[in-house]
């Protein structure tokens, strides 16, 4: 799946992914007055005004991203039918020819692990019949258990040409308390975790990189630089970008030389861009312009700090 990835990453010459995280306060009122016309001011309307801000945005920048990144915890607020938009977003996202990277952040014991493995990468099987239920293309992992509760993703991975991205370093001001530890070797704690993410991607190379990938935060760039050379062959996944305060000069030694290896989100820098003062020229009825703005302002600050850089 890395591979596909890459493909489109080059053809869009945009190292980006837009983290579809709604909120309902950054759903415009003309959207939510007629979604709430439709299911009334319920989980029901709520989730309806998601998928309908969502759908607005994606036909807005579709053809300028390889990627997104629906965060499921967003449509999760909502219920059953918030988990109805995420699914809803994702297809709409795939027929679109967008890789979906499913923020999940999932991780358990074994067996509990393989059925999170089977409901977001793999399929289901239901007496003669398989589904897949929400066919995320990549998913987000929390490897905290250890690799009991990767396994069973990287199998599925492997057989239904999926990919990971694993938690090595979060973008959070509080990702030190367990990941910065220092262990009695001298290394860090999320060193050690780089280092499995490396071993464990081995088995699972496309050409020079594997489907098993890594999440280091924007936030920490001098942890990146020593993380990309423990990881040379993880694709990173770089959150942090933007709302969070990481810039395009901060992110360029997550890249390899060849210009690849690194992927950056933003979320709320984009898919709310027409709140913040700088866009605020589009006003709630253009809310989709504003991030198609935002998007390409993104891909020229990172490729603008790329191209000074390498
Ligand atoms: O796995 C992630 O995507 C992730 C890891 C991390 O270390 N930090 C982080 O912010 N994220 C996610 O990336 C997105 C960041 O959103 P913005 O800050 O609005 O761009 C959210 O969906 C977070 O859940």
């Amino acid at each position: 799946m890395i591979d596909q990835l890459i493909e489109k990453i080059k053809k869009t010459k945009a190292p980006i992914v837009v983290g579809l995280d709604p909120m309902l306060e950054y759903v415009p009122k003309h959207i939510k007055t007629k979604a709430y016309a439709r299911y009334g001011k319920t989980l029901e309307g709520a989730a309806e005004g998601i998928w309908q801000y969502n759908k607005k945005i994606i036909d807005a920048i579709y053809d300028l991203i390889p990627a997104v990144k629906p965060q499921i915890a967003m449509y999760e607020q909502f219920g059953i039918w918030g988990m109805q938009a995420y699914e809803k977003t994702i297809s709409y996202c795939q027929k679109k020819g967008l890789i979906v990277i499913g923020d999940i952040k999932r991780g358990d014991i074994g067996s509990t692990s393989q059925a999170y493995a089977t409901a977001h990468l793999g399929n289901v099987r239901i007496e003669d019949q398989e589904f897949s239920p929400f066919h995320e293309d990549f998913a987000t992992v929390n490897p905290y258990l250890g690799i009991d509760g990767i396994k069973p993703f990287i199998d599925v991975c492997k057989k239904e040409n999926k990919g990971l991205f694993i938690l090595v370093k979060t973008s959070n001001p509080s990702s030190g308390d367990f990941q910065d530890q220092m262990l009695e070797d001298h290394r860090h704690l999320y060193e050690l975790v780089g280092e499995k993410v490396a071993a464990w991607g081995m088995e699972l190379m496309s050409g020079n990189y594997s489907d098993v990938g890594a999440v280091v935060g924007a936030t920490y760039p001098e942890q990146g630089q020593a993380l990309r050379k423990i990881m040379p062959k993880s694709y990173i996944l770089v959150p942090g970008y933007g709302a969070q305060g990481g810039r395009g000069k901060d992110l360029i030694h997550f890249f390899n030389e060849d210009g690849l290896g690194a992927i950056v989100n933003s979320s709320r820098g984009i898919i709310a861009a027409y709140l913040q003062d700088s866009y605020s020229q589009y006003g709630p009825e253009h809310f989709e312009e504003a991030s198609r703005a935002a998007v390409l302002a993104m891909i020229s600050d990172i490729n603008g700090a790329l191209e000074a850089g390498i």
